[in-house]
């Protein structure tokens, strides 16, 4: 039977020429190959993440090693040295022998003679080495040596150290290399948290109530495909960070109101708005995405939420003439996405220090265009998933600069005292190193009458 070595290779290289969703990649793996075991499958998805996540530390390691210049080393060839190198040096439960014999299989299978020969080499005197490594000097290059030893980009690095000092960017590089507990956003259209948690209880998964929202469950140590259990199926859950869940808290829509989701994806958020609107009113869901917006119709109708309607359309083409103004907006604006490395740490080796100042560009854009939806005494949310201020602050001080007739709201009233320490003068903020979430911004105005 094919091993989860040999798939964990397969979507590596995927990932490697399309960028794709590694969850979506594995997901269609284990469903081609559905025989696989449940530690085979919680494998596969253990060395996906775990090479996504070190690739930066295991690249420097087998630069470290080979005796060919690295750009020269084939693409396929570093996939097979990061999978195995992963299982080496960063993970305990699987003998360093059997990860080199495994991989020299696999490297037989895909590669010729004289490759299977380097990669035999680099990896025998990785064993040889036996973690004795020559770091780059913490006290000389602190930049370099977090960087490599947390695994995040060397420009990544610099910018966070300029804007939150060394202890800060140490805490949330560490923090984004964990491995983010699921967190479960309850459906009250269909059931209760205490009846969540006991399900999944009664299934032998530890859950437990978060503490700082009701209706949200904590789940841990859990690796299997949550949407294999009824209660996924049957809607009573919908897997999203706490920290996402809290801005459709700072929406606070009400039953009855017409609602734009703009930006909506697969619908995470529009299906939450829906919940707290008791299905009653309406919500435009906007994407550009089109395939996004058939899974959101899925999801709504997994979860019961039926007065969600979906428009595939650019938000920049898209005027108050076609859809009539709203009570409530949502721009939930793509961004750099660095808020989110737990959960998707392949994000970090796709972006560029430009990145935060392109994303600025297009957000800014995009929040003038959502504006102009709010009817008069409306509500306007503007919501990213980073931490950098360009697009966070940066662009909500813009708006507020251009926007006169507009008054913010701050947005500790409207979210649970319990997250308190998430607000940020008028904003909410919350990052994976201070307080366990993922990185989330919101700002909220309402339109003068
Ligand atoms: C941060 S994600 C949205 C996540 C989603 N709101 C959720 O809660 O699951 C940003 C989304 O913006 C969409 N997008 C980017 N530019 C767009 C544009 N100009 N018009 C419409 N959608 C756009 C992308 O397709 C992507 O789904």
């Amino acid at each position: 039977m094919i091993s989860s070595r040999s798939l964990a290779y397969q979507v590596l290289l995927h990932l490697n020429r399309k960028v794709s969703h590694p969850d979506r990649l594995i997901r269609a793996m284990l469903e081609r190959h559905s025989r696989l075991d449940e530690r085979d499958r919680a494998l596969l998805t253990e060395l996906v993440y775990g090479v996504l996540r070190w690739q930066g530390r295991l690249d420097w390691h087998i630069d470290q090693l080979s005796k060919i210049k690295p750009k020269k080393i084939d693409p396929e060839v570093r996939i097979l040295l990061r999978l195995a190198l992963y299982q080496i040096l960063l993970l305990d439960r699987i003998p360093p022998h059997a990860a080199v014999n495994e991989t020299v299989k696999l490297a037989k299978a895909t590669q010729p003679p004289h490759l299977v020969g380097f990669v035999n080499a680099l990896l025998r005197e990785a064993l040889r080495r036996e973690n004795a490594w020559n770091w780059p000097p913490e006290e000389k290059d602190p930049a370099a040596f977090l960087a490599v030893t947390t695994s995040h980009p060397l420009w990544f690095v610099q910018k966070c150290l300029k804007e939150l000092g060394p202890e800060e960017t140490r805490a949330l590089c560490l923090a984004n290399n964990a491995i983010a507990p699921m967190a479960l956003r309850v459906n009250t259209l269909r059931t209760s948290t205490s009846e969540v948690i006991q399900a999944l209880r009664g299934r032998g998964i530890e859950a437990d109530p978060s503490p700082l929202l009701p209706h949200a469950v904590r789940v841990s140590g859990f690796r299997q495909d949550i949407s294999r259990l009824p209660l996924f199926q049957e809607g009573w859950v919908q897997v999203q960070d706490e920290a996402s869940q809290l801005v459709s808290l700072l929406v606070s829509p009400r039953p009855g109101e017409r609602v734009l989701d703009l930006c909506s994806g697969f619908g995470g958020k529009s299906t939450h708005l829906g919940i707290l609107m008791k299905n009653e009113g309406e919500i435009l869901a906007v994407d550009q995405s089109a395939w996004k917006l058939e899974e959101l119709r899925r999801n709504a109708e997994r979860q019961g939420v039926g007065i969600v309607k979906i428009l595939a359309n650019d938000v920049l083409e898209l005027n108050p003439g076609k859809t009539g103004e709203f009570d409530r907006v949502l721009l939930d604006a793509p961004c750099s996405g660095f808020g989110a490395l737990r959960r998707k740490p392949d994000i970090k080796w796709r972006r560029h220090l430009k990145d935060p100042y392109r994303f600025s560009q297009l957000q800014k854009k995009l929040l003038d265009q959502a504006s102009s939806f709010v009817k008069k005494g409306g509500v306007l949310v503007y919501a990213t998933c980073t931490f950098f201020a360009e697009e966070d602050e940066g662009v909500a001080g813009y708006f507020a600069d251009g926007h006169p007739g507009w008054n913010v709201e701050p947005a500790g009233n409207f979210l649970p005292e319990s997250c308190g320490a998430m607000v940020e003068g008028d904003f909410f903020k919350s990052w994976p190193h201070r307080h366990g979430l993922d990185g989330f911004f919101g700002a909220r105005w309402r339109r003068g009458g």
